[in-house]
């Protein structure tokens, strides 16, 4: 008997990506792979974005946060079809409205269903074909179970949920812990140190995540508690990088211009400090980040400084 699971025969779908670096060319693969039609825009492209933008009925934006207002105000001056299902891989946050990118996608797309696909999902083990799983959270059902379908492989085990924001937060916040765990490896402080560290930042992000108006079990799931495992675990991490290097001594003006690709937590850290003191919440950890990146502490003293708080119950 053949007991090889069968995958929802979805209709091809053309897929419309728009930021063509490394996550976009990868669920791009994902989807090739599967039998849809997928068109890639980025700056440098031969495509025009109203020639992406109008072919596609999923439109997925894997652009880092910094791009994402200027894209979505170049297609909102496009136009959008009845039917476009929008779609956004980004982890970051918008510095001007401490906004998350679905956030920003929704405000400017009121009538159209916004997907947030986030998850453990280092580009490069996906790349090689291992097996790897995912989240697609929105408040629209029906459209989360399509890119459910359009997603779902041997390889690629794709979940629904229906909190996105938290799926988001999940994706997004961890990227602050994972360049603190660069530095706790950097400084070779220990499994003991690390399991503190990520517990820790898992409570933090469930702090300020929840009181953005995220659900807590979220953040126990693949998008928050597996990517902050994945992330602040593996060196393909360039969050994970900046940290490690950071311990070794180097400026961040030094670690950034050889990175490959897009640290989105040097950025979200400085606004998620930004949003938890306006709103007066406890941040311990992703403010001795912030100061770090910030060049005002050495990292011994950021290890030394949380080690010295306040003792307090769990
Ligand atoms: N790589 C990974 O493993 C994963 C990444 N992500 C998230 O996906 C997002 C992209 O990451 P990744 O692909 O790795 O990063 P890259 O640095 O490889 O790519 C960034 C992309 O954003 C585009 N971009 C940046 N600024 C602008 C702008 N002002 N206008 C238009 N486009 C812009 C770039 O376009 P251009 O080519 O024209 O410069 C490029 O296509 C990030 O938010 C990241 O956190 C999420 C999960 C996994
Ligand atoms: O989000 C990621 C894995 O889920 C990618 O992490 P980095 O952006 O730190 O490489």
């Amino acid at each position: 008997m053949d007991n090889k699971p069968t995958f929802p025969a979805t209709k091809p779908q053309t897929l419309g990506i728009l930021g063509a670096g490394v996550w976009g060319r990868t669920l791009g693969q994902l989807v090739s792979q599967n039998g849809h039609r997928v068109e890639y825009w980025s700056r440098s492209g031969d495509r025009s974005l109203e020639e992406v933008v109008t072919g596609a009925n999923i439109l997925l934006s894997a652009v880092s946060m910094k791009g994402v207002a200027s894209v979505l105000s170049q297609v909102k001056a496009i136009g959008l079809g009845t039917d476009t299902i929008i779609v956004t891989a980004t982890k970051g946050l918008d510095p001007q409205t401490t906004c998350t990118a679905a956030q920003l996608w929704q405000r400017a797309f009121r009538d159209r269903p916004v997907v947030v696909l986030a998850g453990p999902n280092l580009s490069k083990e996906i790349q090689q074909g291992l097996p790897a799983a995912t989240v697609v959270a929105s408040n629209d059902e029906s459209a989360a179970s399509l890119v459910q379908e359009v997603f779902s492989s041997s390889n690629f085990r794709v979940y629904t949920n229906p909190d996105p924001l938290g799926v988001e937060l999940g994706g997004t916040l961890k990227n602050v812990m994972a360049i603190a765990s660069g530095v706790c490896d950097g400084l070779q402080l220990g499994t003991n140190a690390k399991a503190a560290l990520l517990t820790r930042g898992l409570t933090e992000i469930i702090r300020i995540g929840t009181h953005w108006g995220a659900q807590m079990e979220t953040f126990y799931g693949l998008s928050g508690l597996g990517d902050l495992l994945a992330t602040c675990n593996s060196p393909l991490s360039r969050n994970y990088q900046v940290g490690y290097q950071l311990a070794q001594g180097k400026t961040l003006a030094e670690i950034l211009p050889d990175l490959e690709g897009t640290a989105e937590g040097v950025n979200t850290t400085q606004v998620l400090i930004q949003r938890a003191k306006t709103l007066e919440i406890s941040v311990p950890i992703s403010y001795q980040v912030h100061q770090l990146l910030e060049g005002q502490i050495t990292p011994k003293d950021a290890v030394e400084a949380l080690m010295l708080r306040d003792i307090k119950p769990e």
